[in-house]
């Protein structure tokens, strides 16, 4: 018996799932530009214990908003019209019917408390319906904690969303895991296996559907990056991996700004609606910068990253605004500032976020918002030359202003599982 008095039949299984950042292309992508995101090593885990028959519950705890919810499951029964699920199994993704989105919006408002995080209730109907879909009425507690700052950029929906579906999936038996022979990261003694492409397919089109939930008009490009990983080139659906050689270094600053995602996709959709034919510009616009950067990233580096002074003699890096940057580097540079001015002719800045941009300009460094914006988080480049106390300078800086600041992996593996 645990703590908690619940009867766990031993079962236990874990996934989790990394945030991203999106390094050009936010809100262009639900219209169907291209977009280039990335992988970062900040993870969502959802860990599963399936009860014994004697517990009929589903239980959710998520300890970020300090929420403890649980369902008798005959509550949901006399709810729920289940007879759809008997026709249901984990390959066959469906997407949630306005009937059972009211239903399970009443579940979830008779358990959260009157003063709970008004966007919370999405994410628990997204819960529910993807714990239906793929395990039935099997009794369970879902534990989910996040390293991410929810509802800042980072994509935390998304893993939200992909970590639950595959701690699901895996509980139901339903994924081909590889034990990868690399070293595991430093300090983390547990061993995450690898998750079958066929199967991280299936992963990524169960999320998508609870992202629907959360955000109304996703693109996919969150739960995408978070299920397979790495740096993706994603454009109406379809993602490529880049791979790249190129060192991609960035500041990231939380301004701590609330928002969300779906109100900020529906105001760019509205001023699409009003200005159809210049906001389809802006959004070809970005196409052509995330075009730009692909191939940035792709270029054959040590080649191209070595600049030929007129006398012949090579230099590899140039001196641009005192610290030395490869031409590569001045482009991308140049290519998050002319995004970061799309991004706010599509209404999406804040005087918060012009603010960052402006403060690291003064240090010469570029930054942009990333994901919805709005608030939430800042990227900035950093260029391979600079050094360790140029950065803690411009971190200073910013926590001067009040400003978060921290360093993430980029271009990290998607989801994980773990057994017990
Ligand atoms: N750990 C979590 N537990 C519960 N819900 C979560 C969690 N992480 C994300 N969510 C859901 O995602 C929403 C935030 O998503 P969103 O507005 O898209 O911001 P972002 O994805 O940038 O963090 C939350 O309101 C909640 O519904
Ligand atoms: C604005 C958008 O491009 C990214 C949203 O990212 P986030 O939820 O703010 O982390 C929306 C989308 O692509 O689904
Ligand atoms: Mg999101």
């Amino acid at each position: 018996m645990g703590d908690d008095g619940l009867q766990a039949c031993g079962v236990v299984m874990e996934a989790r799932a990394p945030g991203k950042v999106i390094l050009c292309g936010e809100h262009a992508v639900v219209h169907g530009a291209t977009a280039v995101a990335a992988a970062i090593g900040l993870y969502t885990h959802a860990r599963i214990h399936l009860l014994t028959g004697e517990d009929n519950l589903l239980v959710l705890d998520l300890p970020p908003f300090q929420v403890h919810l649980s369902w008798p499951l005959s509550q949901i029964q006399s709810v729920l019209d289940l007879s759809s699920l008997h026709k249901a199994y984990p390959q066959d993704v469906q997407s949630i019917s306005e009937s059972w989105s009211a239903k399970l919006k009443q579940l979830t408002d008779e358990q959260l408390p009157a003063d709970a995080d008004k966007g919370l209730q999405a994410g628990v109907v997204a819960y529910l319906f993807l714990h239906l879909y793929i395990l039935g009425l099997q009794p369970t507690k879902m534990t989910v904690t996040s390293e991410l700052p929810i509802g800042s950029g980072l994509g935390s929906s998304a893993a939200f969303c992909v970590s639950i579906t595959g701690a699901l999936l895996a509980a139901a038996q339903q994924l081909d895991l590889h034990r990868h022979l690399g070293p595991t990261e430093e300090g983390d003694m547990q061993r995450w296996l690898d998750v079958d492409d066929k199967d991280l397919d299936i992963i990524n089109r169960w999320a998508f559907e609870g992202e629907k939930i959360i955000h109304g008009r996703p693109s996919g490009i969150d739960n995408t990056v978070s299920t397979f990983g790495y740096i993706v080139k994603f454009r109406q659906g379809q993602l490529s991996r880049i791979q790249t050689t190129m060192p991609l270094n960035m500041l990231l600053t939380n301004t701590k700004v609330g928002r969300d995602t779906k109100s900020l996709v529906a105001g760019v959709g509205a001023r699409a609606q009003r200005h159809p034919k210049s906001m389809a510009a802006i959004f070809d616009a970005v196409d052509s910068i995330s075009e730009e950067v692909v191939s940035i990233l792709q270029s054959n580096s040590e080649e191209s990253r070595i600049e030929h002074n007129i006398d012949g003699h090579a230099q590899s890096e140039l001196v641009h605004n005192t610290v030395s940057r490869s031409v590569e580097e001045i482009k991308l540079e140049e290519l998050v500032q002319i995004n970061q001015g799309l991004l706010q002719s599509m209404g999406v800045s804040h005087p918060c976020i012009d603010a960052i941009c402006c403060r690291t300009s003064k240090h010469k460094l570029q930054s942009k918002l990333t994901g919805a914006g709005g608030g939430g988080c800042v990227l900035t480049l950093l260029p391979h030359c600079l050094k360790s106390k140029a950065i803690e300078e411009v971190k200073a800086d910013l926590a001067a202003e009040g400003f978060e600041c921290f360093q993430a992996h980029i271009g990290g593996k998607g989801v994980q599982i773990s057994k017990k």
